[in-house]
């Protein structure tokens, strides 16, 4: 037995480019516990989102090898309960229909599917939104729906893949603080990519920061802040001090944002 969720162990990408060949991740290894909740952050283009594509078996690695509870799974798919940018409804279901389809085609039992949804959505202020189509939802409380379609899903991993990017402000940080109370309360083992240092430090029980292309783990930074945690956070000196840390290590070099790649 292991207490690792999930091992990465000396990855390697390399697409082919026409008639070259493109390394976006060097020589990546990382590990998540049971339980824990890992951000990474790293600069526009450093293969954030081809690592989930590894993970979730979408593609398969140039080199180096994935792990999940302690068995070999590169390159397997349905692995892992995957939330995207945009939360990718289906727009033809209902809330709740699109949560049941999920949880079906994941496995569980269609009974037991539609009465964890129903409980779920009362649970987090949904209810009177689960007959609802999701283009009459709010962006925020579409990711609502599509984060709560991960967390049900029976896979113990949840990869998240930038989810609140898309949100103003205000929505995000209500946002954060409605997954911290959740995730604080069932505690899987969570992948989070993120363009956002605080909305990491705020979150993550470590934080790695990943180079530039071809990637490699920088530096991993285990966040001090005691659980549960608030935005209060905010205030903290220490916050701030380790806010810093992480910018200068991703400092633009040539005027462009070192997150976003945009100037
Ligand atoms: N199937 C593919 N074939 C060729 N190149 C690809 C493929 N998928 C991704 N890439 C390239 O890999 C690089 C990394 O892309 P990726 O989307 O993983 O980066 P990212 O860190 O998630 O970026 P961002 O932060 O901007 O979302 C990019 O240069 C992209 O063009």
């Amino acid at each position: 037995m292991t207490d690792f969720a999930l091992e990465i162990t000396g990855i390697g990408k390399t697409f082919s480019e026409g008639r070259g060949a493109k390394r976006v991740l060097g020589d990546v290894s990382f590990h998540v516990k049971e339980g824990e909740f890992v951000s990474i952050i790293g600069p526009s283009g450093s293969g954030k989102s081809t690592l989930f594509h590894l993970i979730g078996g979408l593609e398969r690695p140039t080199s180096g090898e994935i792990r999940m509870d302690g068995r070999l799974v590169t390159g397997e798919r349905g692995r892992i309960a995957y939330m995207p940018q945009s939360a990718s409804l289906l727009p033809w279901l209902t809330v709740r229909a699109n949560i049941v389809m999920a949880l079906t085609i994941a496995g569980l039992d269609r009974h037991e599917a539609e009465s964890q949804t129903s409980e779920w959505l009362a649970r987090v202020g949904l209810a009177g939104e689960a007959d609802a189509y999701p283009d009459t939802l709010s962006g925020g409380m579409q990711q609502r729906v599509s984060f709560l379609r991960a967390l049900l899903s029976p896979q113990r991993l949840m990869c998240l893949d930038e989810p609140f990017g898309a949100l103003d402000a205000l929505t995000r940080l209500h946002m954060q603080t409605w997954l911290l109370s959740l995730w604080e309360a069932d505690r899987r083992s969570v992948l989070f990519v993120t363009h956002s240092i605080e909305e990491a430090l705020l979150l993550s029980d470590r934080i790695l920061v990943l180079s530039p292309s071809p990637a490699c783990v920088a530096r991993e930074i285990e966040v001090p802040f005691a659980r549960p945690r608030s935005e209060s956070l905010w205030t903290d000196p220490l916050f701030n001090e380790l806010k810093l840390e992480i910018y200068d290590m991703l400092k633009p070099t040539d005027g462009r944002s070192p997150l976003t790649g945009k100037r």
